[in-house]
This record gives C-alpha cells, sequence and structure tokens, in this order.
C-alpha cells in the first residue's frame, strides 16, 4: 500500500529539552494510524510538524510528497486539522462556523452529507458554547472534513467524551476512513488505540518505542502473563523461575502477576515447584495482555522495540 506519509530521523527540542528523537515512521493510504504515548511523549510536537504548524530541527517529512513547512497553502487542501474546540469563539453559531471554514476552503457546501453523520444538522443555529462536549468535538470533525481532504489529523479526538460519544466519534472516523481517507490520530486512551487504529505507534521521551497493529503489538511477549494468589509461594523463588521476565506482587491480596515469554512452560514450572514446597496456589489465570500492559512494559523497562 502507498506510504502517504514519511517521517524520518525527525528532531524537535525546546532549548535543551529534546521533544522528539530521531523518530523514523510512514502511514499507508487509507488506513487508521495512531501515535501513543504517554503526557509530554511528543505526540502533538509530532502531529503538528506533520501538520506544517511547526518547524523541524532536522530529519524529512512527507506529506503526499510535499513538505509541510514549504508546501502549506496547496497542502492544507489536501490535509484536514481538527483544531481544538478552545480555538473556535463561543459566540459563534454552527453554520456560521462551517460558513467561514466553507469560505477558507472556497467550497460552497458546508458539508451537509457529514453535518447528517455527525448529527449536527438540528445545532445549525446553536453557539458553539452551549454544544455539548462531545457535539464541539464532532463540530471540528465536521470542519476538519469540510473539505474532503485526503489525510486527517486529529489530536486527542476523544478527549472529554463519555464512552457513548467516544464509541460513536470512532464510528465516525472509522466510516472516513473506509471511504479511502487516511487519518493520523494521537491519543493516550490505551483502549482507543486498540480499538480504533489500524496500526500505533508507541512513543515516549519523543522516540519510537514499537510500531504495528494493535493486536501484534499485544502479542508480545512481555504481555503476557500468569496471575494467581499465594499466601506463601516466596517473591524470591518467583523472580528466579527460568522463563520469567518480570513479578508484579500484591501483597495485600496475595496476588501476583507473571510476565513471561511461554506461559505453558512458565506454567508448569509454577506448579511443579508448589507441589513440590507445598505451596497453595488459588485464582490461577492466564491473560493475554492488552495495549495498557505493554504500554507500562515500555514505560518502566525503557527497552527499544
Ligand atoms: N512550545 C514549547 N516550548 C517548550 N517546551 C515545549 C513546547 N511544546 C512542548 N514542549 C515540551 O516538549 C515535550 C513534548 O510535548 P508534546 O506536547 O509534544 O507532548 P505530548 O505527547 O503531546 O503530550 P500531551 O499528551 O501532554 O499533550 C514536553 O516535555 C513539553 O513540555
Amino acid at each position: 500500500m502507498e506510504n502517504v506519509i514519511i517521517v524520518q530521523s525527525l528532531n524537535k527540542s525546546y532549548g535543551t529539552k529534546k521533544a522528539v528523537n530521531n523518530l523514523s515512521f510512514s502511514v499507508k493510504k487509507g488506513e487508521i494510524f495512531g501515535i501513543i504515548g504517554p503526557n509530554g511523549a511528543g505526540k502533538t510536537t509530532t502531529i503538528e510538524i506533520m501538520e506544517g504548524l511547526r518547524k523541524k530541527d532536522s530529519g524529512e517529512v512527507s506529506i503526499l510528497g510535499m513538505n509541510p513547512e514549504k508546501d502549506r497553502k496547496v497542502l492544507n487542501h489536501r490535509i484536514g486539522v481538527q483544531f481544538q474546540a478552545t480555538s473556535i469563539q463561543k459566540k459563534m453559531k454552527v453554520k456560521e462556523a462551517l460558513k467561514l471554514f466553507a469560505a477558507i476552503y472556497n467550497k460552497s457546501n458546508t458539508g451537509d452529507e457529514m453535518l447528517k453523520l455527525l448529527g449536527l444538522e438540528e445545532k445549525m443555529d446553536t453557539y458553539f458554547d452551549d454544544l455539548s462536549g462531545g457535539q464541539k468535538q464532532r463540530l471540528t470533525l465536521a470542519l476538519a472534513t469540510l473539505h474532503e481532504p485526503e489525510i486527517i489529523f486529529l489530536d486527542e479526538p476523544s478527549m472529554g467524551l463519555d464512552p457513548h460519544a467516544r464509541r460513536e466519534m470512532w464510528n465516525i472516523i472509522r466510516s472516513l476512513r473506509d471511504n479511502g481517507t487516511t487519518i493520523v490520530v494521537t491519543t493516550h486512551y490505551m483502549e482507543e488505540a486498540e480499538k480504533l487504529c489500524d496500526r500505533v505507534a508507541m512513543i515516549y521521551n519523543g522516540e519510537l518505542r514499537a510500531l504495528d497493529e494493535p493486536s501484534r503489538l499485544v502479542e508480545d511477549i512481555s504481555a503476557h502473563f500468569i496471575s494467581f494468589r499465594s499466601p506463601d509461594f516466596p517473591l524470591a523463588q518467583l523472580h528466579q523461575m527460568a522463563g520469567v521476565i518480570k513479578v508484579e506482587h500484591d501483597e495485600e491480596l496475595d496476588a501476583f502477576k507473571l510476565y513471561t515469554e511461554d506461559l505453558q512452560s512458565c506454567s508448569y514450572l509454577l506448579f511443579k515447584i508448589a507441589q513440590e514446597e507445598n505451596y497453595h496456589i488459588s485464582d490461577y489465570k492466564f491473560e493475554r495482555g492488552t495495549l495498557d500492559d505493554l504500554f507500562v512494559h515500555y514505560l518502566q523497562g525503557g527497552e527499544s522495540a
């Protein structure tokens, strides 16, 4: 599949703070590409450089074969950027905001189909400030897509939305993708990354830590674990067990989590030791990790992908 975005060895510092550190990735046409990472990881800086809103220090960024710094005017008509709700005037009506953006993009229509999809038809005469959080987010999405861009950049699109509104937002984003639009989305909701994105890049301290389909990322060895309770299994013995990568222990609950490369042989060993030493095990289960687990693993371990 064709790459519509290529980022190569991107660097950006603010004074002595390195916000983006030698970052490289590419985005394929028609995918939902997630950029995930904790607060301050460099997500906004990266997305704003791609949008042409921020200057890079070094590296290459190609958006639809163009340079976002030099070709910004042309690119503005081919990419859509979802602005933060705070950048829209409170006393502007929905229809006025739509007209304004239509004028900016030289479009005569105000995205009627999109408005229907977003459920905003009834809200045309409502002031922006009187919309609910979900409606505001949907309006900013409508404004970003009015000119039918080929790529849409969304910075935390479901921030502040309740779970129902968040799912609605995901459906809208998926339908844009299904119509051939490429979507780049930053999020720090791991569930959003897992359920919405086709591929995710995990960044931390401005560096790429992992990049793959969410389901393949959680296939990562460290994302599998065994959980059980035991009042007497010595923690030190678990640490020494072959194949164990990490042990978590909740003393209050006598609960353990063993992260392992090999669930089967680790389980065999666990029960073998318990049998020989007469330790007690209960509530035993295998668990497949989620992106949340992987995220915590990378943050704690700090290993590179
Ligand atoms: N204009 C700026 N001046 C100085 N430092 C900045 C500026 N913008 C961002 N930073 C710093 O650069 C780092 C990366 O910030 P950035 O906003 O890109 O991260 P982020 O992953 O989007 O974080 P968040 O999820 O909190 O929005 C942070 O340490 C931040 O404090």
